[in-house]
């Protein structure tokens, strides 16, 4: 049986999808967004579709350990990382993941994070109100398996005393999160304008 959703998530959802594709940001089929409902449950794009043409039957529900309402419906190939950031930080109320060119050159040179400092965006980002601040943004090895990337991206957790709004995925993309769509499509742009900004630089 298919599960009601509200309107508001999948207008959040399909919003997302069209602006990141704007961007140009979730090329083929890349990318997936999410949206937290309550009772522990998660409306998120199902999986192989194109991000920039979502429809309201694009959108399903799963539970917070990944499991679809609808057993007919896959969701997104990469539903438990949405999972483990809704369940390790309980203020996040959206998420995205994209594909941009910045976070997939600058990912693959990385080593375990890329150092953000004295950009003005940075403000866009939780607790820093000064452009004279610095961000490192933890980048992890890709991984198919994404149960065993998860794991890993918790441990990384573990031994942060501070938390960044983000992370990227090396050679595959970035997520993002925040209390809201609209917050985390800010905190979005606001990366990946400074990432960028980084490959400019390194370029030239
Ligand atoms: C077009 S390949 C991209 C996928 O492997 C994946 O990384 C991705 O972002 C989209 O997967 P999806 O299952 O549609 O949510
Ligand atoms: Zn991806």
């Amino acid at each position: 049986m298919r599960a009601t959703i509200p309107d508001a998530a999948i207008q959040a959802i399909i919003g997302a999808g069209r602006r990141m594709d704007r961007f140009h940001w979730v090329p083929a089929t890349a990318g997936n967004f999410s949206v937290r409902l309550p009772g522990g449950r998660v409306a998120i794009t199902r999986s192989g579709q194109h991000k920039g043409f979502l429809g309201p039957d694009s959108v399903m529900v799963v539970d917070l350990e990944g499991r679809p309402e609808d057993p007919a419906l896959r969701p997104s190939a990469e539903t438990l990382l949405h999972c483990g950031i809704y369940r390790r930080f309980p203020e996040a109320g959206a998420v995205l993941h994209g594909h941009s060119i910045a976070n997939t050159v600058l990912s693959r040179a990385a080593g375990d994070s890329i150092a953000l400092a004295g950009y003005e965006l940075l403000k866009a980002f939780p607790g820093l109100p000064t452009h004279e601040a610095s961000v490192a943004v933890p980048v992890f090895g890709n991984d198919q398996d994404i149960p065993r990337l998860q794991a890993v991206v918790d441990s990384r957790w573990d031994g942060l005393a501070s938390i960044p709004p983000g992370y990227l995925i090396r050679g595959h993309g970035v997520y993002v999160w925040a209390p809201d769509m609209d917050a985390a499509l800010a905190r979005l742009e606001a990366l990946e304008f400074m990432l960028e900004c980084e490959m400019r630089e390194r370029r030239s």
